[in-house]
């Protein structure tokens, strides 16, 4: 097999274009200085970009590329989804280090190949340099929706029951045990899996939108609380939350059992969980759990929207939890 450095940068933008389906006319992909894309009359362009860097978002020896390669899309479908939009369109940039195996390059590709079909979304352009500092991977990408449909963080009401789908903290967790050593095929599985290989709910933002049943939605990335924080800043509220009512997996209460203390921080601001929360009024409750059963995913009330302007979590036995953090920051 050849070498990047016999591929070149061109060869390697030739391999990329052979692996994805392209626009066809009067759209235009990759190959000319930009792309010509068209959204679907009466809709709005939804953008959003995500960059994952070599030891901050990922290490190469927690798993596959090709998980990498699903999972640099999926944090960014997920963002597509939080919107209420549908994915149409994706640009992938990439930092190279000198002499980096191509078969990992190939396995990332596979990736994103893989999550781009599953979700129909097309590779329209990007950018490829070279990297003195580890690979990075920086994802645009593009969907659209009727503007009166999106949800914004902006919207959320007093009153309004807060809700998330999914379970939370199995992310966090399966990085702890990445961290530990453990490795995909072992045990814990799941959880792993859960890290390296998050679901984007775009079905699922895309039905509650259309349903016209919400008023703000978020995805997970950082954690719940800092991200339930953001609908709070952005709506002018604050939100109580009730742990006891948090959905956490059968491997999380497993692992739970054999600790200490219960590892709520995990599960509230470990980060990574690529759920949606979403506020809802209360008379909305009965046709968003219809929405649960239709789409399979589990979703749940987790507290209501305050007048405080904070996030307040309370713990089973009455009292306030006080995290340690409310989610991941980079600095
Ligand atoms: N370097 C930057 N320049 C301009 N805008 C930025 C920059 N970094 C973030 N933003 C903007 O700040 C807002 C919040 O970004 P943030 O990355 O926290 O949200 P997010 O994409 O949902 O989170 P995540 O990156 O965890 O998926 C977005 O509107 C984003 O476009
Ligand atoms: C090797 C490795 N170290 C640490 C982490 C944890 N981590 C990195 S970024 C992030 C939040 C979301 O990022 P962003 O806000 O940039 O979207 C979290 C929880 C990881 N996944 N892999
Ligand atoms: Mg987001």
């Amino acid at each position: 097999m050849k070498g990047l450095a016999e591929l070149g940068e061109f060869g390697l933008i030739d391999q990329i274009r052979a692996r994805f389906p392209q626009p066809v006319a009067p759209e235009l992909g990759i190959g000319d200085d930009a792309a010509l894309l068209s959204p679907s009359a009466g809709s709005q362009v939804v953008v959003s970009t995500d960059l994952l860097a070599e030891g901050v978002h990922f290490d190469l020896g927690f798993g596959p590329a090709r998980l990498l390669g699903r999972k640099s899309l999926a944090v960014n479908l997920s963002d597509i989804a939080s919107m209420g939009a549908v994915p149409r369109w994706f640009f992938l940039s990439l930092a190279i280090p000198a002499g980096f195996p191509l078969e990992t390059i190939e396995g990332l590709l596979d990736g994103l190949a893989e999550q781009a079909a599953e979700y129909g979304c097309i590779l329209a352009g990007g950018d490829t340099c070279g990297s003195k500092s580890g690979l990075v991977i920086s994802v645009t990408i593009m969907g659209e929706q009727r503007p009166e449909l999106i949800l914004k963080r902006s919207g959320a009401v007093l009153d309004d029951e807060v809700w998330v789908s999914g379970s939370l903290g199995d992310s966090a967790l399966g990085l702890q045990l990445l961290m530990e050593g453990k490795r995909l095929g072992q045990s814990d599985d799941y959880l792993m899996q859960r890290q390296l290989d998050p679901t984007p709910r775009c079905d699922l933002g895309r039905k509650l939108a259309e349903a016209g049943l919400v008023n703000a939605m978020i995805d997970i990335s950082d954690g719940l609380l800092a991200d339930l924080g953001h609908i709070g800043e952005q709506s002018g509220c604050g939100a109580e939350i009730q742990l006891g009512q948090l959905l956490l997996s059968p491997a999380f209460q497993a692992y739970a059992a054999n600790q200490h203390a219960f590892p709520w921080q995990l599960a509230v601001s470990g980060g990574e969980d690529y759920e949606l929360c979403f506020t809802a009024p209360v008379c909305n409750h009965g046709a968003i759990q219809k929405i649960s059963k239709t789409t399979g995913i589990p979703l749940t009330v987790i507290g209501k929207i305050t007048s405080s302007r904070q996030v307040q979590a309370i713990l089973p036995d009455g009292t306030n939890f006080q995290p340690s953090a409310s989610g991941y920051t980079h600095f």
